[in-house]
């Protein structure tokens, strides 16, 4: 008989979540709990990596106590996670020789710089279907082995590991036993080949990382190990991993290319389903892969965007414009546009498809008139700008229309952003009505390898519609905007360099 849950480990930026799924795709127990944000420097953003741990190890023993589960009630652990951020520790001690570096932190911008001064820039695209920028882990690794006293040399003499944070939590996990990472997180390091689906050594040469500390790189679903009996009380099978935005592709069900999700939380991404086949962008995109299922790659163009949901955060917590999120739909509709204001949230630099570093946010177009609920109204239409770029890119990359759009992450249950998101792209997209797309697409992973699920279709009747939205604004319009848009993006550009 089956087992009645499949456990989903949601590792965020911000908190972490477990979630308890039946084979419905139900949410059976939830449980969440933030961590501590620590940021030394301007522009520096980091974690520490036993809060990670003991928040998340939290969560999940709580969703089990909500409602009496054993071990013996799980099939398998799912985890999911925010990727890039750059974990390294000691193997015989389990601790972490430095703070978890996360990847909005900047601190490795100017090393970014001189490998493109290098002209390395195509070398590590082609390899790794990444730009260089301190997004991804390399960077961040490398600082820590030449920044933490002895740390190379203990690394080179094969006593140090490193891990993106799914790799951290299945050592801790497995208590030190496996050392692994799934294509999807690898591919975020820009160390990782994604077409021979290897670390790859030439560009291990380039940044003099020592291969023996990198985990080894396994498809997303497959039986990695298991749980430590004194954790839940019994072993349970840990049989899926992926990284956040690849898992929540997944959750949408974009299983076929020409599929594609945008998720608005933090930052915002936007993953279109490639097929087996890996598409190179001319515009800034990424390419990365999607998941490994069985004996088949899958892989993804990606649009990242830094700050999306975290400036409605910020004006929140730093302007005091609102006292919670959801506020800001209720004051979008209480004017009819922004009076010409733009916000540009380019807080950690700009990602996709500017890819600045040095840009830096602004407000912009400011008459006498404006009040704070076009201010409000202008950030969440940031957030649909920055989609519609990502969009635009991603539309003349694939050469073809993207078929499906659907969308989820917590801001999407704001209403007025998704009318104005359908306006803006011209085109209409869905919301489920399960918008924790990460964890779900991390529990179908963990419970397909187990027998859980049979196969993808058994879990596609799962997607359920909540809601249509269709585009109505006219195209002078739109494209009136949008050129304001582009106007005030080109004005942050380069600021702080
Ligand atoms: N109704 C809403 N309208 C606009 N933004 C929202 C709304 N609800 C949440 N947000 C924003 O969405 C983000 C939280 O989304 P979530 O998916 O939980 O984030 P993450 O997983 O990145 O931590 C926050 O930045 C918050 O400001
Ligand atoms: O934790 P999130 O949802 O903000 O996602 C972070 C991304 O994985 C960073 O690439």
């Amino acid at each position: 008989m089956k087992r009645k849950y499949v456990m989903a480990l949601d590792q965020g930026t911000s908190s972490a979540r477990c979630i308890l799924y039946d084979r419905r795709g139900r949410q059976i127990s939830v449980a969440q709990k933030e961590f501590r944000q620590i940021y030394p420097k301007e522009g520096w953003v980091e974690h520490d990596p036993m809060d990670i741990w003991s928040t998340q190890i939290g969560v999940a023993q709580e969703a089990m106590l909500k409602i009496n589960a054993t071990y013996n009630d799980i099939d398998s652990i799912g985890i999911t996670n925010q990727r890039e951020t750059t974990v390294v520790w000691n193997r015989h001690t389990g601790e972490p020789v430095y703070n978890a570096i996360v990847w909005q932190c900047r601190r490795t911008a100017d090393f970014c710089g001189e490998l493109k001064e290098k002209g390395l820039e195509s070398l590590f695209r082609e390899k790794t279907g990444l730009l260089i920028d301190p997004y991804f882990s390399a960077t961040k690794l490398k600082w820590i082995l030449e920044n933490v006293e002895g740390a190379y040399e203990s690394a080179a003499a094969g006593d140090l590991l490193f891990g993106t944070i799914e790799t951290w939590l299945i050592w801790k996990l497995t208590d030190g036993k496996v050392h692994i990472t799934d294509y999807s997180n690898a591919s975020r390091t820009m160390m990782f080949n994604i077409r021979n689906l290897q670390w790859d050594s030439e560009i291990l040469d380039i940044l003099d990382i020592p291969k023996c500390m990198l985990p080894k790189p396994c498809p997303s679903s497959m039986i990695f190990g298991e749980s430590h009996s004194r954790i839940f009380g019994g072993p349970i099978v840990i049989s899926g991993a992926a990284g956040d935005q690849q898992a929540a592709l997944f959750g949408q069900t974009c299983f076929s290319e020409g599929e594609a999700k945008n998720t608005y939380g933090t930052g915002g991404f936007m993953l279109v389903n490639t097929g087996q086949k890996l598409v190179e962008s001319k515009h800034g995109l990424l390419t990365t892969i999607a998941w490994g299922l069985g004996e088949d790659v899958y892989y993804a163009l990606e649009g990242s965007v830094f700050v999306s949901g975290a400036t409605i955060q910020w004006l929140r917590d730093e302007l005091r414009l609102l006292d919670d999120a959801a506020q800001s739909e209720k004051m979008a509709r209480a004017v009819p546009d922004t009076a010409g204001a733009y916000i540009v949230p380019a807080f950690a630099g700009l990602g996709a498809p500017y890819w600045d570093p040095y840009a830096r946010g602004a407000i912009m177009g400011l008459t006498r008139g404006v009040n704070k609920n076009h201010i409000v109204r202008a950030a969440l239409e940031s957030m649909a700008y920055q989609t519609y770029d990502l969009m635009n890119s991603m539309a003349e990359d694939i050469g073809d229309a993207i078929r499906t759009f659907k969308v989820d992450g917590g801001a999407c249950a704001n209403d007025f952003l998704l009318e104005f998101q359908s306006d803006i792209i011209g085109m209409s997209l869905c919301r489920p009505k399960c918008i924790e797309t990460t964890s779900l697409g991390a529990a179908y992973l963990a419970g397909l390898a187990t027998g859980y699920w049979e196969n993808t279709d058994d879990i596609i009747s799962n997607w359920q519609i909540d809601r249509a939205f269709e585009p109505g604004m006219d195209e002078e319009r739109r494209k009136e905007l949008i050129e304001g848009w582009h106007k005030a993006v080109k004005r942050t550009l380069e600021w702080a360099e």
